[in-house]
């Protein structure tokens, strides 16, 4: 299998995509048309902020599985893309928050105390003492947008410097911000009271343009601004608008909405502009940290098929993996037994956990059985991670719940699919530790593997209908390794699952449709 490396990623992680039996292709810097041909017979992909992996460049990908981000930002990436192709994407959280809140206390401080300004104007030769008087940050308050891994770093080394930290964060807690010190306050009131603000969101619809005219006329006169998250969060014109008019005192940019920005850029006209090409993840550290995480996580992925921190599917574990796959297993083939069960669209899917599964992470089950309801209709086109998606898609709508009780199981997974014109109820186990159990189909109770090419059949519940059933199939030379007979008593019918050796003929399923008292023969593939 391939790798593709379209981004400068140190040789630690190289040598763990080499040690894997991986092969690695590094091809830094290509342009999109480039990097459209050597997509195309990659099965992973590693990238930083330098590639674009947008639809039409996935969308010539023919064998890519894995798109790996070293690194956080994954607006460089279409996700619905890579789930729509049933693509894992995922990034390296956390390896290099140190080094982007480090990056922004630099740039704080560059801001404060003209650093950039007073180096250059000294390497010209001029002696300005005057010119650079600086603020301290003592006392000050820093206005976080964004308390996430990057903004609590930034919080908690701000607080060093014993500055006043608040924050805008509507996903986080007033607990969980007061546990950091922090004053979680409303979008409006940070900005009236912060003498410096730094955004760290990630960049999104929500997000972008989010620092605009009307924001910058919010704030206190002479504030200072840093954005070390990504361009596109600050609207650079409306920035540039803000210092001209002096309500902004003082700026400093660390990623830019172009990159590279172009190089008469108006933001460079300004003194008081502060700014670095995107270094906020360049240190040394860092880079190990998203070099090693990211080749890692594509071993573990394309070799052992351990997924972590994927953002379009769940992770999963090796120790998780372990326990989840022999349900993994029974889900698929719910799944698939359900789809074949169906007279009609499915409409509507309703898992419902029971027992001991119902304490695990219950998500991949989930997906595992929307790949087996959809792959006959798919086929290769479905997998774990555009399952969810597809069936979205097809305007299946996915309940899911979840019982500490499991009537007389352990645990029970049982799945009702509704469809145009009735409903099917399937229920499923694992027994020991390791097999996959069928136990109810409707009212139906049985113990049978769910495997290989089976029959289902309704027939009346008269003698010798059973024996004429073995007798057509024995003279089509087919075996019948295991047969569960059920009884609908109040329709006085049988209901039959066997297991055959081999999968029936059209002509065997239709002298079984034709036989006395056999009202319908359903061949399933498991
Ligand atoms: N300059 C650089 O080299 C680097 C830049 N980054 C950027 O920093 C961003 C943040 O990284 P992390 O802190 O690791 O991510 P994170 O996911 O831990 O934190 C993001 C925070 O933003 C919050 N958030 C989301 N939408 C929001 C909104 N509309 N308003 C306010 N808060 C909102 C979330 O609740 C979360 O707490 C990344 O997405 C990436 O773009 C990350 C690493 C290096
Ligand atoms: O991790 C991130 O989000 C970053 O912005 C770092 O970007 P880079 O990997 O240095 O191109």
């Amino acid at each position: 299998m391939k790798v593709l490396v379209t981004d400068p990623l140190l040789p630690e992680g190289l040598e763990i995509l080499k040690k894997a039996g991986l092969e690695v292709e590094e091809r830094v810097g290509l342009s999109p048309e480039e990097l459209k041909e050597a997509i195309r017979e990659a099965d992973g992909i590693i990238i930083r902020s330098g590639t674009k992996l947008t639809a039409e460049i996935i969308e010539a990908a023919e064998r890519l599985k894995v798109i790996a981000r070293a690194g956080t930002g994954l607006d460089n990436v279409d996700l619905e893309a890579a789930s729509r192709r049933g693509i894992v994407v995922m990034n390296c959280p956390g390896g290099n928050t140190n080094s982007a809140a480090e990056h922004t206390l630099a740039l704080m401080f560059a801001m404060a105390r003209n650093v950039p300004q007073a180096m250059a104007s000294l390497k010209a030769g001029r002696w300005e003492r005057k010119k650079f008087l600086g603020r301290e940050l003592m006392g000050k308050t820093l206005g976080i947008i964004g308390l996430g891994r990057i903004g609590s770093v930034v919080a908690e080394r701000a607080q060093g410097l014993k500055m006043k930290v608040i924050a805008y964060d509507p996903y986080v807690t007033p607990e969980r911000a007061s546990e950091m010190g922090v004053e979680l306050v409303s979008l409006d009131e940070l900005y009236a009271r912060s003498d410096i603000i730094t955004v760290h969101v990630p960049l999104m619809k929500e997000t972008y343009h989010l620092l605009n005219a009307e924001s910058f006329a919010k704030m206190k006169d002479g504030v200072l601004v840093i954005n070390c998250a990504r361009g596109g969060i600050v609207d650079e014109r409306a920035l540039y608008e803000a210092m001209k008019s002096g309500k902004v005192a003082g700026a400093a940019l660390d990623v830019f909405e172009k990159e590279p920005p172009d190089p008469d850029h108006p933001l460079f006209s300004l003194e008081n502009f502060v700014c670095t090409p995107h270094l906020g993840a360049s240190t040394l550290e860092a880079q190990k940290n998203v070099a090693v995480a990211a080749a890692s996580q594509v071993v573990d992925f394309l070799v052992h098929g351990v997924v972590r921190n994927a953002v379009n599917m769940p992770s999963v574990s090796a120790e998780a993996l372990k326990v989840l796959k022999p349900y993994l297993v029974l889900a698929e083939k719910l799944g698939a037994m359900q789809a074949q069960l169906a007279e009609g669209p499915i409409t509507e899917v309703s898992i419902v956990y029971q027992g001991e599964v119902s304490r695990l992470d219950t998500a991949p089950l989930t997906m595992a059985l929307l790949k087996g309801l959809l792959s006959r209709a798919l086929r290769e086109d479905v997998n774990y991670v555009n399952a969810l998606y597809r069936a979205r898609e097809r305007g299946i709508k996915i309940l899911e719940s979840k019982t500490e009780t499991a009537e007389d199981f352990l645990n029970l997974i049982g799945v009702t699919v509704k469809f145009k014109g009735g409903e099917n109820y399937l229920a499923g186990t694992i027994f020991g530790k390791m097999e996959p159990r069928i136990v109810r189909i409707n009212d139906f109770q049985l113990d049978a593997l769910p495997q290989g090419h089976m029959l289902y059949i309704h027939n009346d519940d008269r003698p010798g209908v059973i024996g004429l059933i073995g007798v057509t199939l024995g003279e089509a030379g087919l075996n019948i390794s295991r047969m569960h007979v059920g009884q609908e008593p109040e329709k006085r019918r049988n209901v039959i699952l066997l297991s055959v050796d081999q999968a029936p003929s059209e002509e065997v399923l239709s002298a079984l449709r034709n036989l006395p008292h056999v009202h319908s023969v359903k061949a399933l593939e498991l």
